[in-house]
């Protein structure tokens, strides 16, 4: 099989997929990950990764720049970036450009080839977009030589792998037997190397939907607790306490129900965003969804609001734990850590920051604030801190608070155990 696109999701699942014993190339432009891929290493950070990367490169593992690669192989998974336009709208420029180049590529075959969109694409993308632009490249016919499919991608960055290996769900969306039978003998192995996970088939237009279906309700569920939790906090209720006893509810579940101060990444915003735009385009108003974005936007907003009633931000030394968007990872894309370092800023704050990996990250977007190395050095001095991202070690902290100007702490993640000596305010 072959893989267009080697970033997160494309190198985890090339890896996993030779695992597993399929023979798989990786086609991605860029030089440097093919290069990486080549000698065993792979280009991101995730637990598991470097060892299979390790064990199959060179063998049933391999990477190119070259498109022609895809000859060789029957089906071809499109793993590349579909980030959001300025107003919410997906930008397909990248999948188009994926799809010429694989269209062009596979006009030379004699046989069939089926084509899987593995990337987070709205309703209707894979039928009216993709495939047209791989038929006109290649001259292929859809349902007769070109084949089409879509297998939305459910695995989280820090748990790449071993979410891939053993999912909660396979969802295979096919337009044609071909697709589908192609879909299935691919995933064969891994279902019957895992933990019997229910596989649905289903239509490609259906199987897009529902991997914005479940980010949605997932970003939702956390918007929903912020709201309650927010309402606790008004109330002098411990938020913690209702949060996980409504969990107990089976038809609730404990899962991402932590409230705080609001979901970042590279997926939850621009797939919401991107979903209601689309909702919006074929004339439906997706109120929930959008209540969800309001709800998250709000939160670092009142963690300020928390700060102003112990500290005036305007030339106060604050100290920002966390830069990354959640713990585990140096990714700092949407991360809550961004709207309060632009907010402080604008208060005239002097930020410093503190993140276990995800400062070089930070520093190249914020190069103007201060960064320490450890969190006790971005206490030292500081007027307040602020808790942003529920690295385990900042529930860990507690003399590296004394070095503090004014002990002020607001903990974005009630993550900080209160003690004495500190002024200790949660957001929620
Ligand atoms: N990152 C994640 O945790 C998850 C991402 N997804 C979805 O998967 C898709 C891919 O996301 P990521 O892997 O995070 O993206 P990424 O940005 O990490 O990787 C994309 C790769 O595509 C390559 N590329 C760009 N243009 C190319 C072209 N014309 N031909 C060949 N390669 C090209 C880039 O060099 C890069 O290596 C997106 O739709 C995303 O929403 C879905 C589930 C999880
Ligand atoms: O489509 C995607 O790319 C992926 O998006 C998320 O995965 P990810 O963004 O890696 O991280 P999550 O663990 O879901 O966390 C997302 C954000 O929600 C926040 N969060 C999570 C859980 C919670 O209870 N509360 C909460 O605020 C985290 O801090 C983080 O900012 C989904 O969990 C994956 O299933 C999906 O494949």
């Amino acid at each position: 099989m072959s893989i267009v696109g080697s970033g997160y999701v494309g190198t985890t699942i090339a890896a996993c997929f030779a695992d597993v014993g399929h023979d798989v190339v990786n086609v991605d432009i860029d030089e440097g990950i093919v290069a990486s891929l080549n000698d065993g290493r792979p280009p991101i950070h995730e637990p598991g990764l470097e060892e299979l990367v390790a064990e199959h490169a060179g063998e049933r593992l391999r990477a190119t720049t070259d498109y022609a690669a895809v000859r060789d192989t029957d089906v071809t998974f499109l793993a590349l970036p579909t980030p959001a336009e300025e107003d919410g709208h997906i930008d397909l420029s990248v999948m188009k450009a994926g799809a010429r180049s694989l269209g062009a590529a596979l006009g030379e075959i004699d046989g069939s080839h089926v084509v899987v969109t593995k990337s987070t694409v709205v309703p209707t993308t894979t039928e009216e977009t993709i495939a047209p632009i791989v038929a006109e490249e290649s001259g292929m016919t859809v349902g007769e030589d070109l084949h089409v499919g879509m297998n939305p991608e459910f695995l989280r960055e820090g748990s790449a792998v071993a979410d891939f290996l053993d999912p909660d769900k396979v969802v295979l969306g096919a337009g044609t037997d071909r697709a589908r039978e192609s879909l299935r003998s691919t995933f064969d192995p891994l279902v019957e190397g895992a933990d019997d996970p229910p596989v649905i088939e289903t239509g490609i237009a259906e199987a897009e939907m529902i991997k914005y279906a479940n980010n949605g309700f997932l970003a939702a569920k956390i918007s929903l607790a912020n709201d309650i939790a927010n309402i606790c906090k008004e109330y002098d209720i411990d938020s913690e306490a209702v949060l996980s006893a409504i969990g107990l509810d089976h038809r609730i579940g404990s899962a991402f129900l932590g409230a705080g101060v609001g979901w970042g990444g590279s997926c939850f915003p621009k797939d919401v965003a991107a979903i209601i735009a689309a909702a919006r385009d074929v004339g439906y108003e997706p109120a929930m969804l959008e209540a969800a974005v309001e709800v998250n936007d709000r939160q670092p907003v009142r963690l300020l609001e928390r700060l102003r009633e112990y500290v005036d931000p305007a030339g106060a030394r604050v100290a920002v734990l966390g830069l990354a968007f959640k713990p585990g990872t140096d990714d700092i894309r949407n991360s809550r850590a961004i709207p309060l370092v632009e907010a402080l800023s604008a208060a005239g704050s002097e930020i410093v920051g503190y993140d276990p990996v995800a400062t070089d990250n930070f520093r190249a977007r914020y190069p103007d604030i201060d960064y320490a190395d450890s969190a006790a050095a971005a206490l030292d001095g500081a007027d307040a801190a602020l808790v942003v991202t529920d690295w385990p070690e900042f529930a860990d902290l507690d003399g590296e608070f004394d070095g503090m100007s004014t002990p002020v702490v607001v903990d974005g993640r009630r993550i900080v155990t209160r003690r004495e000596g500190i002024v200790y305010e949660s957001l929620v």
